[in-house]
């Protein structure tokens, strides 16, 4: 494991590597909710092929073959907001739980570790690619893919095999292919790194829900929590 690589981040090195799986931080009525939250705001727009995406902190969600800012298409057509404090509390209270297992998992202080972009929700089905940004299936690292993540987490919010099949999460490893199995509430996490590349197997049928919440340990990289702010001007 290339744990050096965090050097100069204080406290936030791993002690340890480590792929951690973990049921029970996350209630099935919580996934629920929050599969509720992404899918109001997908029937807004939703990309035209397999995958989409929704950025609570940025706003961008998947859009035909792009992507739109949902807090200012909402407001241009002069339509009620659709996100409440209660959703941002529960998004928020969720990461504090996540990364709270990391910093245990990981013999870091929670301090150190701080939430980075993007961090989205993300649906996944098998209808056919139209852009790139459909094309979930690619062996990936994520701190490659997105600069700042030095811990990536995954919250499932449905179950492979029952609500979707194909969809599993794959680390590709040298000597072989190591495979979480996604259920609703499931978190796993790792180190971001070239030790742990991976990707999404292709959706066959059905629709995979899940969250990537990522973090940092470079405060210059960190974002704050979402909050209904997003939408006012
Ligand atoms: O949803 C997953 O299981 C993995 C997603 C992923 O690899 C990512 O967001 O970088
Ligand atoms: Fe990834």
């Amino acid at each position: 494991m290339q744990a050096l690589r965090n050097v100069g981040f204080h406290g936030c090195a791993p002690k340890r590597c480590g792929r951690v799986v973990m049921d029970g931080l996350v209630t099935s009525k919580e996934a629920e909710h929050l599969v509720e939250l992404v899918e109001s705001a997908l029937s807004y727009g939703g990309s035209t092929g397999g995958a989409s995406i929704l950025d609570l902190h940025s706003g961008a969600m998947s859009k035909g073959n792009g992507f739109v800012n949902i807090y200012s298409y909402l407001k241009k057509k002069k339509l009620d907001q659709i996100f409440t404090d209660d959703d941002f509390l529960l998004y928020t209270q969720i990461k504090n739980r996540i990364r709270q297992a990391i910093a245990t998992e990981f013999g870091i202080l929670q301090e150190n570790l701080y939430l980075t972009k993007p961090t989205f929700f993300s649906r996944m089905t098998n209808a056919t690619a139209k852009t790139i940004h459909d094309e979930y299936w690619h062996v990936h690292v994520d701190k490659e893919t997105y600069g700042s993540f030095f811990y990536t987490s995954l919250l499932y919010l449905t179950n492979h095999n029952i609500d979707y099949t194909g969809g599993r999460f794959i680390f590709n490893d040298a000597d072989a292919n190591r495979t979480v199995e996604p259920r609703t509430g499931r978190v796993s996490f790792f180190t971001s790194g070239s030790e742990n590349p991976h990707f999404v197997e292709k959706v066959t049928s059905g629709t995979r829900y899940a969250v990537t919440v990522s973090f940092t340990c470079d405060k210059d990289q960190a974002i704050r929590d979402p909050t209904s702010e997003a939408f006012q001007d």
